[in-house]
């Protein structure tokens, strides 16, 4: 890692270095500053740098009046947040900065400058000034902290990747900044949100106070021209058919005529593309020349653990050897990969998309768009001149969408509104955001909520409204562990519920019918027939029982460790939490405890308090197969369930993918009054 003194003359070579007194001077005179900047112009690591020596920005303390009505000191301010979509980025860029600080940022020492949190892993040390952490966590401590009392500003970094957070928090920054500001004891609120997109002109009217406009603007605005390094454009002459086939020839070529040092990073749609082209390409690692240089491929996607994902941007130790990362979107915006000079995009990635009418998400492999499009090949041009190669056609390139479509107005929307509702918006139809989703989305998820329990008939927030808002759950598994409290099944719940929301799938598909034959024989003692919900049941209890070789055991089965052990860290998070809302009376004894299988009954039990969160997301058998209850669809079980091929009176399914047919995922078996008795509470 280089100096800090080294680097400060990197930081000075930065476009953005220029406007340092523009953006000072802006927040001295505005509580926001709109930020646009070319990717890596120093926008992520500089702005919060320019702004901790300001005046407004040191801590104060100030006289707050608190429940009783009694006025108390607090203090306000000290620190500012950044907030990145993804948690890679928040980690590398917290790193970056720290370095450039000359701060130190590792576990184990106490005070820095420089810090993060994302979920399952943070670092605060004593005296941090800057703390980069993901929207998801920020729009948590908005729980505890409405006024956000901790921070002098709050920097919203990758505006134009538009995740349902990311409005969520633009939402509430909009808000606090023209709410009045007794809750900060009248210290203003500083928000800084960049954006790598020049269409500034939405972004100020939101964030602009229309109704006081003509006495105070409150909105500036600073463009940074220019980025570091120059990144030349190749476009592939005609549509590919197979564009793994050709990403493979593209990095092939590159590796063998390029000339060390310059990296590869390659952006792939999902695991399953890069496992392939990984193998691939290691296949003729073992047969190049030995005076080509060797490989080194990488894998960088969502769900490798922290490390894995951390290893893939250092550098290569080894000589003579190119390293060649092969990335989903999570390496597309914020960050830097060290050493590369070369980008391949295959220009895709997966996307959620919703289905109002259906009430149901999928996953789809689509076309990027041209902002990605841009991100991506602005990853060669970090430290150095560099290249992007897209396997697309410049025709094709001239047709995809300007911008990404928020993802807002193309999910489930059903968490947004949950955590609307615990910030305070009544009126959750008329709050103000950057996109407001589809009514009828909005209504289903109010509606879902209700039945949920989760909002009184008023549309008021319960008490497990309230409880559900404060798990890192989707709403939906919220709802389950409270019913489970009631109905005596909480450590079940939380085991299942661990596995069904690790990063990635438990269960991994043999690659062979000979693997498929031994993995079923393994397998046989943790399937239960009742359907998947149990057989995660019985994988978690096994798995923490098992206290020779957890490796050993998941090889054997073909059950991802990986996944296993995160699923064991959201449950002792989850046993935690519980334990501190008192639905827990005790903290369970530490594994490994005995495998003890659970009775009939109780298993009836436990698919009932699932029920009482899925009742919707169930499906009857008909003469021609299931129909679902709600909107009577036809849906079949998808060939990874316990349940496959099987035929019982109702299913209840917690998961469902419409590809060529309308698959329904992670299915249990039902009787069919149960549905009825669920809804009915
Ligand atoms: N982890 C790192 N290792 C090496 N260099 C880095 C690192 N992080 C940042 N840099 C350097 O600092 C420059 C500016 O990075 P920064 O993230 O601040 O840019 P940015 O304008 O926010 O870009 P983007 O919108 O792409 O995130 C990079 O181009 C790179 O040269």
């Amino acid at each position: 890692m280089k100096k800090a003194k080294e680097l400060e003359k990197l930081r000075k070579e930065l476009p953005i270095w220029q406007h340092k007194p523009d953006i000072r001077w802006a927040l001295r005179h505005n509580d926001v500053l709109l930020l646009n900047g070319e990717t890596g112009s120093g926008k992520s690591t500089q702005t919060p740098q320019f702004l901790i020596t300001e005046p407004w920005f040191k801590k104060q303390t100030v006289k707050i009046k608190n429940k009783e009505g009694r006025e108390e000191d607090v203090s306000v301010g000290g620190v500012i947040a950044v907030t990145e979509p993804r948690r890679v980025a928040a980690i590398t860029l917290a790193k970056r900065v720290a370095a450039e600080m000359g701060s130190p940022l590792a576990k184990g020492i106490e005070s820095g400058q420089v810090g993060y949190s994302v979920r399952f892993d943070s670092i605060i040390p004593k005296g941090m000034k800057i703390k980069y952490l993901t929207e998801g966590m920020l729009l948590q401590e908005m729980l505890r902290d409405p006024h956000l009392r901790q921070y002098s500003a709050i920097v919203i970094d990758e505006i134009h990747e538009r995740s349902i957070d990311v409005d969520l928090v633009a939402g509430f920054l909009r808000q606090l900044v023209h709410g009045d500001k007794k809750g900060r004891g009248g210290v203003p609120l500083k928000v800084v949100v960049m954006s790598a997109t020049l269409d500034l002109g939405g972004l100020e009217a939101f964030f602009s106070n229309l109704e006081t406009r003509s006495k105070y603007e409150p909105v500036a605005v600073v463009y940074v021209k220019g980025r570091q390094h120059k990144v030349r454009v190749y476009y592939d002459v005609k549509p590919s058919t197979d564009y793994l086939q050709n990403m493979l020839q593209t990095i092939l070529k590159l590796h063998t005529t390029e000339p060390l040092p310059g990296d590869i990073l390659a952006f792939l749609t999902g695991q399953e593309e890069i496992e392939t082209l990984q193998g691939q390409l290691e296949h003729y690692a073992g047969i190049l020349a030995k005076t080509v240089p060797r490989m080194k491929v990488m894998p960088l996607y969502g769900a490798l653990p922290a490390q894995a994902q951390q290893d893939a941007f250092e550098k290569v130790k080894e000589p003579f050897t190119r390293k060649i990362v092969l990335a989903t979107n999570i390496a597309e915006t914020s960050v830097t990969v060290s050493g590369v000079h070369f980008v391949v995009d295959c220009g895709k990635s997966k996307v959620k998309q919703y289905r109002s009418r259906l009430g149901m998400e999928s996953l789809l492999s689509k076309p990027i768009s041209k902002v990605s499009a841009i991100q991506r090949a602005g990853r060669a041009g970090r430290e150095t001149e560099g290249k992007c190669y897209r396997i697309y056609t410049e025709e094709d390139f001239a047709k995809l969408e300007a911008d990404e479509k928020p993802e807002i107005l193309r999910s489930d929307v059903i968490e947004a509104v949950l955590k609307m509702k615990a910030r305070g918006v009544d009126d959750v139809l008329n709050f103000p955001l950057m996109d407001s989703p589809d009514i009828r989305a909005m209504e289903i998820a109010l509606l879902q909520l209700h039945v949920m329990g989760a909002l009184d008939e008023e549309g008021k927030l319960t008490d497990t409204g309230k409880k559900m808002a404060t798990y890192p759950l989707p709403a939906a598994y919220g709802r389950v562990i409270i019913a489970a409290a009631e109905s005596d099944c909480l450590l079940e719940a939380i085991d299942i519920i661990s596995c069904l929301t690790s990063d990635s799938e438990i269960f991994l598909q043999p690659k062979s019918e000979e693997d498929q034959e031994t993995t079923e024989t393994l397998r046989a003692a943790i399937k239960n027939p009742r359907g998947d919900i149990l057989t995660y049941l019985t994988t978690m209890q096994h798995y923490a029982a098992e206290n020779t070789d957890r490796n050993d055991w998941c090889a054997k089965r073909l059950i991802s460790i990986r996944a296993m052990k995160m699923a064991m860290m959201i449950r002792k998070q989850l046993r935690q939490t519980c334990f501190q809302q008192k639905l827990l009376k005790e903290m369970p004894p530490p594994d490994p405890q005995p495998f003890e299988e659970i009775s009939f009954a109780k298993g009836e039990t436990i698919l009932k308090t699932f029920l009482k969160a899925f009742a919707t997301r169930t499906a009857v058998l008909g003469a021609g197969g299931y129909l679902t209850t709600q909107g009577r669809n036809e849906i079949v079980i998808h060939p990874s369930s316990v349940l496959y091929g099987r035929k019982v009176e109702a299913i209840m399914f917690l998961d469902n993918v419409y590809t060529a047919k309308n698959y329904a995922k992670k299915v249990s078996a039902i009787q069919a009054n149960w549905i009825v008795e669920a809804l009915e509470m």
